[in-house]
C-alpha cells in the first residue's frame, strides 16, 4: 500500500457483486460530501472500466465472462488513479450493462481529496493494491448477494430472471470462489453485515481523514 503521499487518499472497497460495496460507498461519500465539498471527493465504480467491446457483435458480447479479472481494463484504471493522484483531470469511461460495452461519452473527473473506489475485482490486482491507501472487503452471505442481484439485474440492468441464474451458475459464483473471495487476504477491514454497517462507516470516515492529516 501507498503510504508516501496523501494529498489524495485513495479507499478501495471490494466484495462480492450486490454484497453491498456501492450502498457503502454512497453512506460514507454523502456523510463526508459536506466535510470536503463535492469537489474534493468522488466514488469511481470499477464497472466504468470494462474493456471495450464496441467492435464484437451483441451475440459475442453476452458470452463474455465478466467476473474474470482480464475483462477489466485495470491499466487505464491505474493511469487515471496517477492521473488524480497527480493533481490531473482524467475522462471516465461511461459503461452500459445492457450493451456490454463502453458508450462513447466521458464524463470528466477532476483531482480529488479523497476517492473511494469500489469494485469486485480491485483486490486481485497487484498494482492497484499499490496505488490504494485502505482495502475494505464486504462479507456479505453468497446466498444474500444471490437474490439481492437477482433482484437488482431485472429492475436495473435489463435481464431476465433465467439468464440471471445461468450467469451466477457458470461464471459468478465461479470467479468469486477463484479469485475474489481469496482477495479478501489484501483487505485492511473485512465488513460483515453489508453496506449499512455504522461500524464499518464510522471507522472509515475517520480512517479517511486520519489519512489525509498523515
Ligand atoms: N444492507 C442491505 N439491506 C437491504 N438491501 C441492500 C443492502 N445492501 C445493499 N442492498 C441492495 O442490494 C443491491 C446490491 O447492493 P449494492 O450496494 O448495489 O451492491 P454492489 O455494489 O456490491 O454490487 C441493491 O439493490 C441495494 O439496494
Ligand atoms: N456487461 C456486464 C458487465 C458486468 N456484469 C456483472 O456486473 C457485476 C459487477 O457489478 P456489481 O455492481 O454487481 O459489483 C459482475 O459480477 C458481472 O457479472 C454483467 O452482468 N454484465
Amino acid at each position: 500500500m501507498n503510504n508516501t503521499s496523501n494529498s489524495c487518499v485513495i479507499i478501495a472497497i471490494a466484495g462480492a457483486s450486490a454484497s453491498g460495496k456501492s450502498l457503502l460507498s454512497s453512506t460514507i461519500y454523502s456523510e463526508l460530501v459536506a466535510e470536503f465539498g463535492e469537489s474534493q471527493i468522488a466514488v469511481i465504480t470499477e464497472d466504468c472500466y470494462y474493456r471495450d467491446q464496441s467492435h464484437l457483435e451483441m451475440e459475442e458480447r453476452v458470452k463474455t465472462n465478466y467476473d474474470h479479472p482480464q475483462a477489466m481494463d485495470h491499466k487505464l484504471l491505474c493511469s487515471h488513479l496517477q492521473g488524480l493522484s497527480d493533481g490531473n483531470a482524467v475522462e471516465i469511461p461511461t459503461y452500459s450493462y445492457t450493451e456490454h460495452t463502453r458508450m462513447p461519452e466521458t464524463t470528466k473527473l477532476t483531482a480529488k481529496k479523497v476517492i473511494i473506489l469500489e469494485g469486485i475485482l480491485l483486490l486481485t490486482d497487484p498494482a492497484i493494491r499499490n496505488i490504494i491507501h485502505a482495502s475494505v472487503f464486504m462479507d456479505t452471505p453468497l446466498d444474500i448477494c444471490f437474490v439481492r442481484r437477482l433482484q437488482r439485474d431485472v429492475a436495473e440492468r435489463g435481464r431476465t430472471m433465467e439468464s440471471v441464474i445461468e450467469q451466477y451458475n457458470d461464471t459468478v459464483r465461479p470467479m468469486f470462489l477463484q479469485f475474489i473471495e481469496p482477495s479478501k487476504q489484501y483487505a485492511d477491514l473485512i465488513v460483515p453485515r453489508g453496506g449499512k454497517n455504522r461500524f464499518a462507516i464510522d471507522t472509515l470516515k475517520a480512517k479517511i481523514c486520519q489519512l489525509l492529516n498523515d
